[in-house]
């Protein structure tokens, strides 16, 4: 198949490559003109503006194919708007980046008005995806979904050497195993990879906390005859195999402090994306429990200052009932 890729960063430019890869003809289109030279390079066609775009996926005859790969809001749909301005009737347009879902139900609803066709893509791979393949929920209309299926299919990881899950039913729609699934219409695609990114914070904080008291427990507060001046990486390194807890986010974990024991090339100042807070709210709005989840996103806020001032009041109550001084620094 033809589609146009906008948006050539780590994801979208992988994303195209393993496309062209699997036989499928890209059109490259982003704002940085470098990207879609490299591209070109690499065999795609260059367009210069969103129009070039859909004229040279027209030339085959089809309807242009968007798929956007751009941060979500603002940016995203500024370019959807654009594509709708000058879209015809049986075109179509995935937003694989990380939008919001209430947003693909709205952008879903205004341009079916003009019989453009939306489809959500979670898309989760970073940067190794171009080699291991694009893990993939996707929402919209069913047809549509089954006529992008050679997309989908080429980006995904395959079955690969994963063994088939003990207990599931033989011949049901294996898109699943092959690592992609259609949950459902519009926005549900986006709200299952909402909920993975909330899962996949929750995780990393537990990481993240496990190594931390590993890594304290050399600390000359504690007796001298209880504290233990673990090798971390090591210990990373043991639990990938055959622990109950290895997984992908250990194995980058051992990698990270394999190469930088002390991990002094990071500040702490942990950044966040929207996902985590969306996930919460999603719980708020069905009133379900995730205390792990907001916990985790809230260490993220909190890995970002050096003190609160809610801290600070803190402080001022023990010093105030009490005359309880700080602790030094
Ligand atoms: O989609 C992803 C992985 O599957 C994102 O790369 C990841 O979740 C980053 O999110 P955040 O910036 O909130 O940590």
């Amino acid at each position: 198949m033809r589609l146009v890729m906008i948006g050539l960063g780590r994801m979208g430019g992988n994303m195209a490559r393993r496309l062209m890869q699997a036989g499928h003809e890209i059109v490259a289109y982003d704002r940085d003109t470098d990207a879609v030279a490299k591209l070109a390079d690499a065999g795609a066609i260059a367009a210069a503006s969103l129009d070039e775009a859909r004229a040279r996926c027209q030339e085959g005859g089809a309807e242009a194919i968007w798929w956007v790969m751009l941060p979500h809001g603002a940016v995203t749909d500024g370019v959807i708007d654009q594509i709708a301005g000058g879209a015809s009737a049986g075109e179509v347009v995935i937003d694989g980046g990380n939008s919001f879902y209430k947003d693909d139900i709205r952008r879903a609803k205004a341009l079916a008005e003009k019989d453009v066709h939306y489809v959500d893509v979670g898309t989760s791979g970073g940067v190794w995806g171009l080699e291991r393949g694009y893990c993939m929920m996707i929402g919209g209309p069913d047809q549509v979904v089954r006529d992008l299926d050679p997309v989908f299919s080429a980006l995904a990881p395959g079955a690969g050497s994963i063994e088939r899950t003990r207990g599931r039913a033989e011949g049901i729609d294996d898109r699943a195993e092959r690592g992609y699934i259609h949950a459902g219409p519009a926005g549900a695609g986006h709200f299952v990879k909402m909920i993975h990114n909330g899962i996949e914070y929750g995780l990393m904080q537990a990481y993240a906390e496990g190594f931390d008291v590993l890594k304290g427990k050399a600390s000359e507060k504690l007796p001298e005859d209880e504290r233990y001046d673990l090798n971390l990486a090591d210990i990373a390194e043991v639990w990938r195999r055959g622990s109950v807890i290895s997984s992908w986010l250990l194995d980058l974990t051992a990698q990270a402090l394999a190469s930088d024991p002390h991990l002094e090339k990071f500040s702490g100042n942990v950044a966040d994306s929207g996902e985590g807070q969306w996930t919460i709210e999603a719980a708020m709005e069905e009133a379900v429990p995730v205390n792990v989840l907001t916990t985790a996103l809230f260490a993220r806020y909190r890995s970002r200052v050096e003190h609160t001032f809610g801290e600070k009041a803190l402080s001022a109550m023990r010093f105030g009932f009490g005359g309880h001084v700080e602790m030094p620094q």
